[in-house]
């Protein structure tokens, strides 16, 4: 009999999420690394155990409290109708849900009704069509679900779109309104207590793999700058409080450290560079707490 650890966690075995979930888990300092057949990790120096299940499964899982936690898709957990709720948004496996159908066939979302439609999240589908007053002979498949149409079986496809690429290929374009928009997220029970110690342990769980989302988000940037463009300065790299502002040995001149979106960086150097300062140098985090700012 296994011992019982403060948090069991359930992580995707295989699928778009698996690999980037034990990454985030690990760049967090757990040990969720995980053996070629193993199907549940033990870390004891965080009292967690990580369960490896099946993406579809986890929301299941989690609601009925059998795991503590778990990380899936916002698009599982809606199509589970499993008591659960996100925690965090963990910013990968970014997908849009949609209806396609080949050009010149069904266009909008009332011209299905009482067409044929294939999909593997029937639940998700269903309730936006019943959403919309429209019935639907629903096909449920478990994947390459693109090919229905070609096959013979649907008239139409609700599916995953990350690229567009998988419909392009199979010939088939989206129409309407996306279902829903999708990505990676850590959920919990809504209908289960949790102790004390464990509402901790995901608070902690939490704050740490937040910390690791921010640091792919931020970087730190170091540069020197004229004294007399501090101002301009600092309003280019405000930082979360504000800038850090040290002397150099030569007075007209300050050296600024300051915290900037990664995605913002070259902007700001561009800018930084713009009005003369000097040595502008941006380094990558491996670790950071910055949301409490936020
Ligand atoms: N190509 C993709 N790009 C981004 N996210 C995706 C992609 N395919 C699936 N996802 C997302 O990954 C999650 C799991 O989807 P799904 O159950 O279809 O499993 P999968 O990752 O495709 O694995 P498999 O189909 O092999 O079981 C869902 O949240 C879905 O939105
Ligand atoms: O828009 P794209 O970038 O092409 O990505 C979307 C495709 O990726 C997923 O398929 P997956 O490879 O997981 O196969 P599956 O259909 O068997 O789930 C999803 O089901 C779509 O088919
Ligand atoms: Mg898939």
């Amino acid at each position: 009999m296994l011992s019982r650890m403060t948090l069991r966690i359930a992580v995707p075995n295989k699928g778009s999420l698996s690999a980037k979930a034990i990454e985030l888990l690990v760049d967090a300092g757990y040990r969720a690394n995980r053996g070629d057949r193993e199907l549940r990790v033990t870390d004891t120096d965080n009292d967690i155990r990580f369960f490896f299940q099946r993406p579809k499964d986890i929301a299941t899982y989690v609601g009925s409290g059998d795991l503590e936690v778990g990380i899936t898709g916002l698009d599982l957990l809606v199509n589970s109708a499993a008591p659960a709720e996100p925690v965090l948004d963990l910013g990968f496996a970014k997908s849009e849900f949609r209806f396609a159908a080949p050009p010149g066939g069904v266009s909008g979302i009332e011209e299905l009704q009482g067409r044929r439609v294939a999909t593997s999240f029937p639940v998700l589908v269903e309730k936006h069509l019943a959403d919309h007053g429209v019935k639907v002979e629903l096909i449920r498949l478990d994947g390459a679900v693109e090919n229905a149409i070609e096959l013979g079986v649907a008239d139409a496809i609700a599916d995953v779109v990350e690229t567009g690429e998988s419909l392009r290929t199979a010939g088939l374009v989206p129409f309407g309104e996306p279902l829903m928009r999708s990505q990676a997220i850590l959920i919990r029970s809504t209908r289960r207590a949790y102790t004390d110690e464990q509402t901790a342990a995901i608070k902690a769980l939490t704050n740490r793999l937040r910390g690791v989302l921010d640091s792919r988000l931020y970087a730190i940037m170091d540069y020197n700058c004229p004294r007399a463009v501090v101002q301009q300065a600092c309003a280019l790299t405000p930082g979360v409080e504000s800038p850090t502002i040290s002397a150099m040995a030569d007075w007209d001149w300050v050296a600024v450290r300051s915290l900037v979106r990664r995605d913002e960086a070259q902007r700001i150097m561009d800018e930084l560079e713009g009005i003369g300062a000097k040595a502008i140098l941006m380094t990558a985090l491996e670790g950071c707490r910055v949301t409490p700012h936020r």
